[in-house]
């Protein structure tokens, strides 16, 4: 048997964080070797996991532990500090944090050249589905208005979503067209006529709302909805903890889930 991977988590004292840590514990494929949080953590020092040989909750990289794949969900801090280190020791990263910007998403492509990367705004199988349905309804209903509504938990610092934009993206795209042309991100008081061709945005926050995602797209006396509702976080870490497997020794490049998804089918 091939030795375990030797994974970080970064982000490792928040909800994902907590999330992958309960998967990767009972998965002999991998071996924690860092779990990074932020520097003001109360939890820096504490074990990870009480009564095994786990490592303690960090802040920094450590320069001693040898590591195959670090997983980050943590934010653009946090994220920019992994790349750093990612980029310096060669080691692959995936990465699930959102709400970054143009600038940001450049460095990234930057780092693809160097390390090997998987992005996704959303390790969830059903999304993936829900994105390739909604390219194509949005391209064999091209007339028809589109609008995305997203409603999270009221700690989520990003709006609208990750997820939002990424099925956004791939309905513009399949209508020949970008988000930066089309996309309307608020309406409030007299906006005028809904312009054609536009795809509007929605957010709702509050409670313990996991993640959820609805594609209206709306014709004259019909409609159709794609609505994705993740009811247990468990489902992302499960999806990176496969990504992380997955990535872990390949050469540099930007990879993304479908190109996981078609490479694990085709063996
Ligand atoms: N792609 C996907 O499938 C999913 C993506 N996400 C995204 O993942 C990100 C995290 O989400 P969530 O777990 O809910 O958020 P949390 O706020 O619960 O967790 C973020 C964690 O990162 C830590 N952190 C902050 N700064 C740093 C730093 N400099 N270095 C290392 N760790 C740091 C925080 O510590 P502290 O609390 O001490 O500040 C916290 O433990 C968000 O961007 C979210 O949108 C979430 C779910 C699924
Ligand atoms: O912050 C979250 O919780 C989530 N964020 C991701 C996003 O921004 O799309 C994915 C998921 O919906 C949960």
């Amino acid at each position: 048997m091939s030795q375990p991977v030797r994974l970080a988590i970064n982000g490792a004292t928040g909800r994902m964080g907590q999330a992958l840590l309960a998967l990767e514990k009972k998965d002999p494929r991998f071996v924690l070797a860092a779990a990074v949080t932020s520097p003001g953590s109360r939890e820096l020092g504490q074990p990870v996991h009480q009564g095994d040989e786990a490592p303690l909750y960090s802040h920094g990289w450590p320069e001693e532990e040898t590591i195959d794949v670090v997983v980050d969900f943590s934010g653009p801090a946090g994220l920019a500090e992994a790349l750093t280190y990612c980029e310096s020791r060669g080691v692959a990263l995936v990465t699930g944090t959102t709400g970054l910007d143009a600038t940001f998403a450049q460095r990234l492509n930057a780092s693809a050249q160097r390390i090997a990367l998987l992005r996704a705004a959303n390790f969830s199988l059903g999304v993936a589905v829900l994105t390739r349905l909604l390219r194509q309804a949005a391209a064999a209903l091209p007339g028809w208005d589109l609008d995305i509504v997203e409603a999270h938990h009221n700690r989520k610092e990003d709006a609208p979503s990750g997820t939002a934009l990424a099925l956004g993206e791939a309905a513009a795209a399949a209508r020949n067209t970008t988000l930066r042309e089309s996309a309307v991100y608020a309406r409030q008081g007299r906006t005028g006529a809904r312009e054609h061709g536009t795809i509007g945005f929605a957010v709702v926050r509050g409670g313990d709302i996991v993640g959820e995602h609805e594609a209206l797209l709306m014709g004259q006396g019909e409609r159709l909805e794609l609505v994705h509702r993740a009811t247990d976080r468990s489902i992302f870490a499960r999806g990176a903890l496969e990504a992380a497997y997955w990535l872990s020794g390949r050469a540099p490049g930007d990879y993304d889930l479908d190109a996981m998804l078609a490479d694990r089918t085709s063996h």
